[in-house]
């Protein structure tokens, strides 16, 4: 998904876009730091900002990439890193000037669209959801009067921050000076026959003078949350290697620092044969122990394995036990599996490096998370296929009120996969609430067959995945309940 923030200076767009994407799990573009950098080069080669093709002569010729580094989104051009250098006053003044040269803009878009070609971005700037990324699925134009905004630009600039203090001070004499500039520049932005800040006609208007950051972003969420992915994921085996892109193909060697990212974006043929081998045990040895604590047994288990094809296999959530049964069955029979697990486990190092390694794909709860749902959606049009709770946490007693999340028909949806219903019962038993003691007992699982959208006759694609999630979510509980009738006092 593509998210355009645009707006004038100091409406916050920055901030909004760095936690949306945060939160969401997608790629961060400040596209006023590349406009920035052009302008730092210039001032720091002695080039006049006015010549525009000297200017130009520099946009053509730079190469800006973003890193991440120091708890932040580092700026780098020609190799050098000047996050600090492109926020300095001198910029401030010249970036509007440079900003207007038509051949420094076609450079600066031509690089903004390679960086955005994963799709999975927040751009902002002055022209994301009219010039650069038209066709993005969220488009927002964020404003704030100019006294709020540039009592924000002062307040940052004396080392305080007016989105975390409400009573956070700057210079009076200094506020002024900002606003001017501000207004200034402004009218430059928005007067410039290139590419003029203007909202597109289809973005949301938001006005944050008096909201806060997290009020915002919340709204940019919400509009997310509603909005319908126009962008299909690159089809397995045309990942790519530009920035904030995923590379999706081609074998993880071994100790060769692969990052998290990598084994969650690749295939888990391609991961490394050591990992895969001790996987291997380790499956052995958890299914022999757990079989042996709590005989389990999946009921029609054929169901999962014969057929090859990719599904979203959904389940109810009753203990940690769960996805172990699924994964040590789906293992033996060769069905590559991805879990899709809450990335708090991710606090810890050495289960973000398991999970990793077992194929894991984490997603951020109570958010669209568009990475995750890539992911999976990638995952499955591989034939691999994703097991998700849709119940997100473990529920230990049917009093407890559920709140279903829906990503997984999303998935399926945007992965042409059906979704296959899985429950469990007896689990629960083991762990009595309010104990950590595991107590021994039989568990048993059965496998529904595979519901694909055909059978969902909803009109439109956000009422067909909500009702999938529906169906879905009750043929669970069906088999639940059928297990529970076999297996008289299971839980
Ligand atoms: N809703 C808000 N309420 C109060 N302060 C905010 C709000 N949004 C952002 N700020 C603060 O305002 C300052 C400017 O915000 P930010 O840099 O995100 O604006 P911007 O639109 O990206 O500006 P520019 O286009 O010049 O880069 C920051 O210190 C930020 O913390
Ligand atoms: N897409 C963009 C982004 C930025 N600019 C110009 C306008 C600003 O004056 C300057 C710096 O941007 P900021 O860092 O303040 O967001 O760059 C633009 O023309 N188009």
């Amino acid at each position: 998904m593509r998210v355009a923030i645009d707006g004038p200076a100091g409406s916050g767009k920055s901030t909004v876009a760095r936690a949306v994407a945060k939160r969401c799990g997608l790629t961060y573009l400040d596209t006023g730091a590349m406009y920035r950098s052009v302008t730092y080069l210039c001032l720091s080669r002695g080039v006049d900002v006015s010549d525009a093709e000297a200017v130009s002569a520099i946009a053509r010729t730079v190469r800006i990439d973003f890193a991440e580094g120091q708890g932040t989104q580092r700026v780098i051009a020609d190799g050098k890193d000047v996050t600090t250098q492109i926020r300095t006053p001198e910029v401030d003044k010249s970036v509007s000037r440079v900003s207007a040269v038509p051949a420094v803009r076609e450079a600066m878009v031509a690089r903004q669209r390679e960086l955005g070609l994963a799709g999975d971005v927040v751009a902002e700037g002055r022209d994301i959801g009219t010039v650069v990324f038209p066709d993005a699925e969220v488009k927002v134009f964020l404003t704030a009067d100019p006294a709020a905004r540039a009592h924000r630009r002062a307040v940052q600039r004396e080392g305080g921050n007016a989105a975390t203090s409400d009573d956070a001070n700057a210079d009076a004499a200094t506020e002024r000076e900002i606003l001017r500039d501000l207004v200034r520049r402004d009218r430059l932005d928005s007067t410039r026959s290139e590419s003029p800040l203007r909202p597109a006609d289809d973005a949301h208007h938001i006005d944050s003078s008096s909201k806060s950051v997290d009020q915002v972003v919340d709204e940019v969420v919400a509009l997310m949350a509603t909005a319908i992915p126009v962008h299909p994921a690159a089809p397995a085996g045309e990942g790519d290697t530009t920035a904030g892109a995923t590379q999706t193909t081609g074998r993880l060697r071994a100790f060769r620092k692969n990052s998290y990212d990598d084994y969650y974006d690749h295939a888990l043929r391609d991961f490394p044969l050591p990992g895969r081998v001790l996987l291997g045990v380790a499956i052995v040895l958890v299914g022999a122990i757990t079989k042996l604590l709590w005989p389990w047994k999946i009921e029609d288990a054929e169901k999962l394995w014969e057929d090859v094809q990719g599904r979203v296999i959904v389940m109810n959530h009753v203990s940690m036990l769960d996805p172990v049964i699924i994964a040590v069955s789906l293992w033996f029979h060769g069905v590559g599996l991805r879990i899709v697990y809450k990335s708090e486990f991710d606090k810890l190092g050495i289960v973000t490096w398991f999970f990793s390694r077992a194929g894991g794909i984490p997603v951020v709860r109570g958010t669209a998370d568009l990475k995750a749902v890539r992911r999976a959606e990638r995952a499955l049009r591989r034939g691999e296929c994703v097991l998700i709770y849709p119940e997100g946490t473990r529920v230990k007693s049917d009093d407890e009120p559920v709140e279903i999340h829906g990503g997984f028909a999303l998935m399926a949806q945007l992965a042409k996969a059906p979704v296959q219903p899985v429950a469990i019962v007896g689990a629960r038993d083991i762990t009595p609430a309010g104990k950590h003691l595991k107590r021994l007992g039989r568990v048993w699982c059965k496998a529904g067959d595979c519901i694909g959208f055909d059978e969902v006759e909803a009109k439109g694609r956000k009422a067909r995945a909500v009702a999938m999630e529906k169906l879905a979510m009750e043929r669970v509980y069906a088999l639940r309940d059928e297990l529970r009738r076999e297996h008289p006092g299971k839980m």
